[in-house]
């Protein structure tokens, strides 16, 4: 699927404060910005930019200082705890570090926001269709050969793949992903840009990804927010290349150790 240009997350003039001090800097201000339905949109900037703080506003972790910011047309601004929770079972999200659950089987980490959904609004899913979705979205990832391993018995990219998992497995319209290839190495970055771009190819997820990798943005994304110290520096529309032709890692090994 590609982008159909409508906006799916909007923001309108938004400032936040995390502090309520006007003499502190804003961690946004100002924020205008439209993210289209099916692309993959890039917020970059260096640490303290505001880039995080994005995110969590789109999920309503945090609510905006002033500005106004909608969701899938929805004012996020207005809604109470009932129609935060519903906005967030349409949002998915990969945060920095994952935070696997080590006493629970890959199967059972990743029908976690399916539970969640469940005792919060009722059965949406029966049980047979749950355990279908986690089947579906773990072969998504290609990790359905590890279905029944816990968390330690997985490699660094793979635990980030169950991330993925969980992150998708309620279908969700948008996916936020913080840093989602941070200290993994060529080849593994690879495997996870494959399962974002085929997130939005196949699944007509759109994913919101904060990256501090330029390649990673140049390998999947549509267009980029560039944040600086809280401002919109620029909106870059990306002329990519492909997350297939990335180097491997003999290749940077090769380019960097071995000239
Ligand atoms: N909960 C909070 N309370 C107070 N200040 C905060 C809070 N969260 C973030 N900030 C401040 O807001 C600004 C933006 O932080 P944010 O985490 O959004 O930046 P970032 O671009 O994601 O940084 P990094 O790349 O280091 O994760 C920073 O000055 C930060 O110190």
């Amino acid at each position: 699927m590609v982008s159909t240009g409508t906006a799916i997350v909007e923001f309108q003039d938004v400032t936040k404060r995390h502090d309520a001090d006007p003499g502190t800097r804003a961690a946004l201000d100002g924020i205008s910005l439209s993210i289209r339905q099916g692309e993959i949109f890039g917020v970059i900037g260096e640490s303290g930019a505001g880039k995080t703080t994005l995110l969590e506003l789109i999920n309503g972790l945090t609510a905006p200082t002033s500005g106004s910011l909608t969701v899938q047309g929805v004012d996020v601004t207005r809604l109470g705890r009932r129609g935060l929770r519903r906005l967030r079972q349409r949002i998915g999200v990969v945060f920095q570090g994952i935070h696997l659950l080590s006493n629970r089987t890959v199967r059972a980490n990743v029908a976690l926001p399916l539970h969640l959904a469940r005792r919060t609004d009722g059965a949406v899913l029966s049980r047979a269709e749950e355990r279908s979705a986690v089947d579906e979205i773990l072969a998504f990832v290609g990790l359905s050969h590890r279905a029944d391993f816990f968390p330690a018995q997985l490699s660094g990219g793979e635990r980030q793949r169950v991330g993925l998992a969980r992150g998708l497995v309620a279908r969700p319209a948008v996916l936020l992903c913080d840093e989602p290839t941070s200290s993994l190495d060529a080849s593994t970055t690879s495997e996870i840009l494959r399962v974002l771009s085929d997130a939005r190819d196949k699944l007509g997820t759109t994913v919101v990804v904060i990256t501090h990798d330029l390649d990673v943005v140049k390998a999947i994304c549509d267009r980029a927010a560039l944040l600086e110290r809280g401002r919109l520096r620029e909106l870059i529309p990306v002329v990519k290349s492909d997350y297939r032709s990335l180097p491997t890692y003999y290749e940077q090994v090769k380019r960097e150790l071995m000239p």
